[in-house]
């Protein structure tokens, strides 16, 4: 006699008949909870292996606890994580009443900015490219809140799983208040040597200059922080989540590293057919007062070297678009965005795909833009790895999910930050064309950092 969850029946017939490790998936519709205290309260039981995503516009959050499987990759790695979480789709029994955008099973992850680069020691928990699928994944969406349970078994064996993965989804469901911990205390920055990363823009300049066919190359520089003791992840999350509405904010844990941020940019969004993706790219600072913040947006709008940093990101993205999608719309003119600490120029762009195409193929087009490359990427990639000192690692390349539907939506991951034990590396870039300045570029990277300076408590205003 089988009593409890109403699944329970379904999932013991379902491992009596497979073979080998099967993924068998629920969707549950549950009172609201604080996805950000949903992650919280898995800081023991799943440490080093949780993540966090809420997209800018504010329509879904989702926060997923643990990992019952890994897509790792190297060579050809697009390719590679989409046709590993096809065949576990592929397999799997999934039970989700809802037809609701972020709900059921979902790799969440991301990949390098260039494979090619030599791997810092800091980066050493990620892989080229590194997804997980949880086990327990909170999604809010349009008020309310589901979660979803990915039981990964393998045979009769399993039959104690169900109850012990119910069990812990009802006491990480609680709303108890967590303990305070004390917070790690902030002794040093080290800003990286700003002469040298001057110097390295000033070539820059020159390798566009010298090359006919090189227009422009986004340099980044890396600030090292030192704590008192191991950082945790939890207060800076919450930190950029209630600091920076305006942005993605994401996370994502591998063992005892967790890179995070708060990303204004959006590389893509696929919902069914509709394809969402965005330039950004021109930067300018934000006013003391409203008149003088619309006076900057109104002269960025007007200066001749963001509009041109701006537009090769446009003629990029347009001529993707337009060899992958129907009805690509493409606005004559970029807007502004503003976000806590910088206003940028914007043109959102939207296509209509197939259905069934999956959103790493076109993931795997746009990376990097010229918004975190530059034009044309391959000679672009090649001076960043001449002149940065550094691995980016995941910093400036796509940090997303993507579902079983072939949905899923991936920003760039920029504002960002990786915490290793008592240490966090903090990264910025921006563009460089000819008529750059290096005073005015590492002014733009001092407003970029911001977001995750105030959140590790390095800059306060
Ligand atoms: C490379 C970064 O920003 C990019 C995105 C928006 C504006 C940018 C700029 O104006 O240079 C950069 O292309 C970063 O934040 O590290
Ligand atoms: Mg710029």
């Amino acid at each position: 006699m089988i009593k409890g969850h109403p699944l329970k029946g379904a999932f013991i017939d379902f491992i009596q008949e497979i073979n080998g490790s099967t993924l068998f998936s629920y969707v549950e519709k549950i009172e609201s909870i604080d996805p950000i205290r949903f992650y919280e309260n898995g800081s023991e039981l799943y440490k080093g292996e949780r993540f966090y995503f809420k997209d800018r516009d504010d329509e879904m959050t989702l926060a997923g606890l643990g990992s019952v499987h890994t897509i790792q990759s190297a060579q050809n790695r697009f390719v590679q994580v989409e046709s590993d979480w096809d065949a576990l789709i592929k397999r799997a029994q999934i039970h989700n009443p809802y037809d609701v955008y972020g709900t059921g099973p979902v790799a969440f992850g991301g990949f390098s900015f260039d494979p090619e680069q030599e791997k810092g020691e800091e980066w050493s928990r990620f892989a080229p490219s590194f997804f997980y699928v949880p086990e327990l994944m909170l999604t809010v969406y349009g008020g309310e809140t589901y979660i979803t349970v990915n039981v990964l078994c393998d045979g009769v064996d399993s039959a104690p799983l169900f109850d012990r993965i119910e069990k812990r989804k009802k006491r990480l469901l609680e709303q108890n208040d967590q303990p305070m911990k004390e917070e790690a205390v902030l002794l040093d920055l080290r800003g990286g040597d700003t002469d040298e990363w001057k110097k390295s823009i000033q070539s820059a300049i020159q390798s566009i200059k010298l090359d006919d066919e090189l227009k422009k190359v986004v340099l980044a520089r890396k600030v090292t922080a030192v704590f008192d003791k191991t950082i945790t992840p939890d207060y800076v999350l919450r930190c950029l989540d209630e600091g920076q509405p305006d942005s993605f904010i994401f996370s994502i844990e591998a063992m005892d590293s967790c890179f995070l941020g708060a990303s204004p940019e959006r590389l893509v969004k696929k919902r069914d057919r509709t394809l969402l993706t965005t330039c950004l790219a021109g930067s300018t600072a934000r006013g003391a007062s409203e008149e003088e913040d619309s006076k900057l947006a109104e002269s960025l709008l007007h200066d001749e070297k963001n509009r041109l940093e701006h537009d090769y990101v446009v003629q990029m993205i347009r001529s993707e678009m337009q060899s992958m999608c129907a009805d690509v719309t493409v606005p004559e003119r970029p807007i502004i965005m503003k976000v806590r600490d910088i206003q940028h120029l914007y043109t959102p762009v939207t296509g209509i795909v197939d259905q069934h195409d999956s959103i790493l193929r076109f993931a795997e087009r746009f990376h990097p833009t010229p918004a975190l490359g530059g034009l044309p990427a391959k000679t672009a990639m090649r001076v960043i790895r001449e002149l940065e000192p550094m691995d980016r690692g995941f910093y400036a390349a796509p940090v997303g999910w993507m579902d079983y539907r072939k949905n899923g939506e991936f920003a760039v991951a920029i504002r960002s930050g990786l915490l290793v034990q008592n240490e966090a590396f903090l990264y910025a870039g921006c563009g460089v064309v000819p008529e750059s300045n290096p005073e005015t570029e590492l002014e733009e990277t001092k407003m970029k950092l911001r977001p995750m300076l105030r959140a590790i408590g390095g800059y306060n205003e």
